[in-house]
């Protein structure tokens, strides 16, 4: 420790590839796509740098096919639990003590592998896992998680860097210690990059982990898993189990040494998790810290000067790619009446362009939704708005789950400004609209802010200056990331930190230096030269 203060390469963004036809990547993901595809593959959990199989086993499958069978994955027991938080506080000593460059040194190796030679591997994994276009992978399970590795070792320099005063008499240092304890990872199915971003960020600042992933995504954490350890993660520092949800959340939150929750999930989830932390508070060493990205009703609002085309087309990428899956993604609009005709026509013309079906075939836009369970629930919102009277839907409707979980892009247009699917989050391919008056704009962005409960992205499109001031200031509180003249969707890391308040969550912004900050515990050290030996002022002689 201490042999020199070492600057980290300078985080750029990973470029974004294109896939096209006769690049070497396309290539690259197919074969990588057809290999994983027609084989098998089994998952042991990972506790203290050992595969750990149970024989207790689910299958994984594709959305898009149901019936094909990629492989399957070990269930916890609830002693596996109990020794992955032992694992990993004996590891906790020896990698809170690890110098941090060399902590910086691995996270960087795993961009590396990523950018290079799992990057097919990993987008195949999530195009067959989440039933993502190559697209959509490329941009979370490549791009992304590239950019908050790097992203994240240059912003924990920037913190060990922010220190206080000091005088000539004192040095006043800060030292910025993992959490005591362990901390808990539990992630979703829509983003491979959250997936390990959750874990990896706080391994990064000195914490040792056991990660739950969801498991409608272990079939792509297992790459994660495959290039955390070739980066060289130590045993113990971060344990991968699967199972019961509950069983293992409970053994994890009954640990005194539990010392934070990083989640991103469902609102309800969430404030499920925030309760048993609640309940269990006069156990713990520390309060624990909690920081969750959760649910959105995320919102385009046009004003009456507005471009319809960029209207349409926000609408159509913003509600519609990767099937409305995005926490981000576009689920409710408000459109004035002077260019409705023109916005409607576009979109339903975008829509009815739309081409669905298996990610492998790289022409498809849309896929199949996660699961079964998604599928029915949005199913019977698409069967209420057929019946409704308030409600009409414009293009789309359909659905079949004979072979994957296919739901068609759905338009429903409302005379309802309160209509259940303005309101409630369905996380899939449907929007909702509202046409507006389009005098009567100061009293839909008031409605805009009162008709959800949750507060995470929303664009206005506008080319009025005071049109855009105006959403400005009076949608402050019910967007964390807030676009003008754009899609609500598609925040990089480094440029659009992401995160929302209300019901959506903590807001500590993912891929930013407040998200790291919330995994230290700082300890601030003051040193004194010339220390006092007399208790008088010099007053009282
Ligand atoms: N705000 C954000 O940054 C952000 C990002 C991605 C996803 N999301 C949200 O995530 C949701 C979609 O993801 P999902 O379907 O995987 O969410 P989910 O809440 O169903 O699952 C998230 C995780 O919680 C676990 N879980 C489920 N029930 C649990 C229980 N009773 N106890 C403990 N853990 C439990 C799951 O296994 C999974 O690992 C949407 O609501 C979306 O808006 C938010
Ligand atoms: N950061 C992503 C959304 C992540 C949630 O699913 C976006 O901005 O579209």
């Amino acid at each position: 420790m201490g042999k020199g203060f070492f600057n980290v390469p300078v985080a750029i963004n990973e470029p974004v590839k294109s896939y096209a036809p006769g690049s070497p990547e396309r290539a690259a993901v197919l074969e990588a796509y057809s290999t994983m595809w027609n084989s098998k593959i089994d998952v042991p959990m990972y506790i203290n740098g050992e595969n750990v199989s149970t024989g207790n086993t689910k299958t994984m499958s594709a959305p898009h096919d149901h019936q094909h069978v990629v492989g399957n994955y070990h269930l916890a027991e609830k002693s596996h639990i109990d020794d992955a938080i032992s694992t990993a506080l004996e590891a906790r000593t020896e990698w809170a003590e690890l110098p941090w460059e060399q902590r910086a040194g691995i996270f960087l190796k795993a961009a590396e592998l990523i950018a290079g030679p799992y990057r097919a591997k990993i987008n195949a994994a999530t195009m067959i896992a989440q039933s993502k276009t190559v697209h959509q992978a490329e941009i979370d399970a490549s791009c992304e998680l590239i950019d908050f590795l790097r992203f994240n070792v240059q912003f924990m320099t920037d913190i060990y860097h922010e220190q206080p005063d000091s005088t000539s008499d004192a040095w006043n240092r800060l030292e910025y210690r993992p959490l005591e304890g362990f901390v808990y990872a539990v992630t979703p199915f829509n983003f491979t990059a959250i997936a390990a971003n959750l874990p990896a960020c706080m391994a990064m600042m000195g914490n040792v982990v056991v990660w739950k992933p969801s498991d409608s995504q272990i079939f792509s954490a297992k790459i994660i898993m495959d290039v955390f350890e070739e980066a060289g993660v130590p045993p113990g520092v971060i344990n991968v189990v699967f199972g019961d949800p509950v069983m293992i959340t409970d053994t994890v939150m009954d640990s005194p040494d539990f010392s934070g929750l990083h989640f991103t999930g469902s609102t309800f989830i969430f404030k499920e998790l925030w309760k048993k932390i609640g309940n269990n508070i006069h156990n713990y060493k520390t309060y624990p810290r909690i920081v969750g990205e959760t649910g959105g009703k995320d919102f385009i609002v046009a004003h009456k000067s507005a471009n319809p085309k960029q209207v349409a087309t926000a609408i159509s990428r913003g509600a519609f790619e990767f099937q409305g899956q995005k926490c981000s993604a576009a689920s409710r609009a408000y459109v004035p009446s002077n260019i409705w005709e023109d916005v409607k026509s576009q979109v339903v013309a975008d829509v009815k362009s739309f081409k669905m079906g298996s990610p492998a075939d790289l022409e498809n836009f849309v896929t199949a939704v996660i699961h079964e369970g998604s599928f029915d629930k949005l199913a019977k919102y698409i069967d209420q708005a057929k019946a409704d009277a308030d409600a009409e839907i414009i293009v789309g409707g359909n659905y079949d789950k004979s072979k994957g979980y296919f739901i068609e892009p759905t338009v429903i247009v409302t005379n309802n400004p309160n209509y259940t699917t303005m309101c409630t989050e369905l996380f899939g391919p449907v929007i909702t609209i509202y046409v507006y008056d389009e005098n009567q704009y100061s009293e839909t962005l008031k409605l805009v802010d009162e008709t959800s409960e949750y507060a995470l992205t929303g664009a206005i499109l506008s080319t009025d200056r005071y049109a855009i001031q105006e959403a400005t200031k009076a949608l402050q509180n019910c967007a964390g990331n807030f676009y003008i003249n754009d899609k609500p969707t598609g925040a990089v890391v480094g440029q659009q930190p992401f995160g929302g308040a209300r019901a959506s969550g903590t807001n500590d912004k993912a891929g930013s230096a407040l998200n790291l900050l919330r995994w230290v515990s700082p300890r601030m050290i003051k040193e004194t030269f010339v220390t006092p030996t007399d208790y008088r002022y010099p007053f009282l002689g």
